[in-house]
């Protein structure tokens, strides 16, 4: 499997799939006295990527804390995969958070391997399995590296490598590159995308770039500051591009960051046409118009 292939070029939401994947309803949650979330809406059909963005302390967490099963709304309805019960939605969604995580005392190929001991498959079983793995996620010959052996970028790959083998459906990422440099984080969104382009899964993406939220999301919501709301969201349906740095100066791409940096710092932006989900309903949220 190529890495970075040619990138660009993605289906627009609405391409066809039509299977529910994950739905927020109505949803409130508060902690306290602090209202993190109130009445968010949000559609991310299966097999699709909703990258989240919006000022820190909005509620992403929460909202992917939500739709992992680690938590309940207050009010509304969180349905993941056909599911909206607590257990069932922590079944079907493996989390990647934004440190690694890695166990210091484990190989790279044994921390990789966790997920999957993890569901009762046996240790030389899982290492089995995830040890062809190692070449696809540009980790070959680091199987016995220890994790402060590796660089950050590496790291975030063997912890990427654990959430994928967890053979879950939902991905869902708070902020996987947030700790890393530009350059490592460059390589690792060319990286991320190449696989999930691969492998699809149903992935929610928070992060506080636009830039990844781009070349990661299929589809981009803004929230507001807290409490979050969702005030616009974007399809991304940018141009074929050979190089990441060739897509990143298409009018496409330059044009609907600008939108959704406007969209966050709540000034106005050229209005924005319609987009629908890929079951062909309108995506219930508010579009940046203005
Ligand atoms: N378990 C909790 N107990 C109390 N308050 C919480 C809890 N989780 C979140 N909060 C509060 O809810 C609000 C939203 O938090 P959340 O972490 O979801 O925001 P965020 O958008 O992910 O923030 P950041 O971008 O800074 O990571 C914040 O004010 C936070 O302090």
């Amino acid at each position: 499997m190529p890495l970075v292939g040619c990138i660009g070029q993605r289906g627009v939401v609405g391409g066809g799939v039509t299977e529910a994947g994950i739905r927020l309803t109505g949803v409130t949650r508060s902690y306290g006295d602090v209202l993190a979330v109130e009445g968010v809406d949000l559609a991310v059909p299966r097999g699709r990527r909703l990258a989240v963005v919006g000022p820190s302390g909005c509620g992403k967490s929460t909202i992917l804390g939500l739709m992992s099963g680690l938590d309940e709304p207050d009010q509304g309805v969180v349905d993941v995969l056909g599911a909206t019960d607590q257990a069932a939605r922590l079944a079907r969604c493996a989390w990647m958070p934004q440190r690694d995580l890695l166990l210091p005392w484990r190989s790279a190929l044994a921390n990789a391997a966790v997920s999957l001991e993890n569901r009762g498959i046996s240790r030389r079983e899982a290492r089995a399995v995830v040890r062809p793995l190692f070449a696809r996620f540009g980790l070959a010959g680091f199987e016995e590296h220890r994790p402060r052996q590796l660089s950050g970028g590496m790291r975030q790959r063997v912890a990427f490598l654990r959430t994928f083998v967890a053979g879950k459906e939902v991905l869902l990422l708070d902020e996987p590159f947030g700790a890393l440099d530009a350059i490592t984080r460059a390589e690792a969104q060319d990286w991320l995308r190449a696989a999930l382009e691969a492998e699809p899964r149903t992935v929610v993406l928070v992060t506080h770039d636009v830039e990844e939220a781009l070349l990661l999301g299929h589809e981009i919501v803004v929230l507001t500051g807290r409490p979050g709301k969702v005030a616009a969201s974007y399809a991304v349906d940018l141009p074929a591009a050979a190089t990441r740095r060739e897509l990143l100066a298409t009018p496409e791409f330059i044009q609907l960051r600008d939108k959704v940096l406007a969209a966050l710092e709540q000034r106005p932006s050229a209005p924005v046409a319609a987009v629908k989900s890929a079951d062909g309903s309108p995506n219930p949220v508010r579009r940046a118009e203005g």
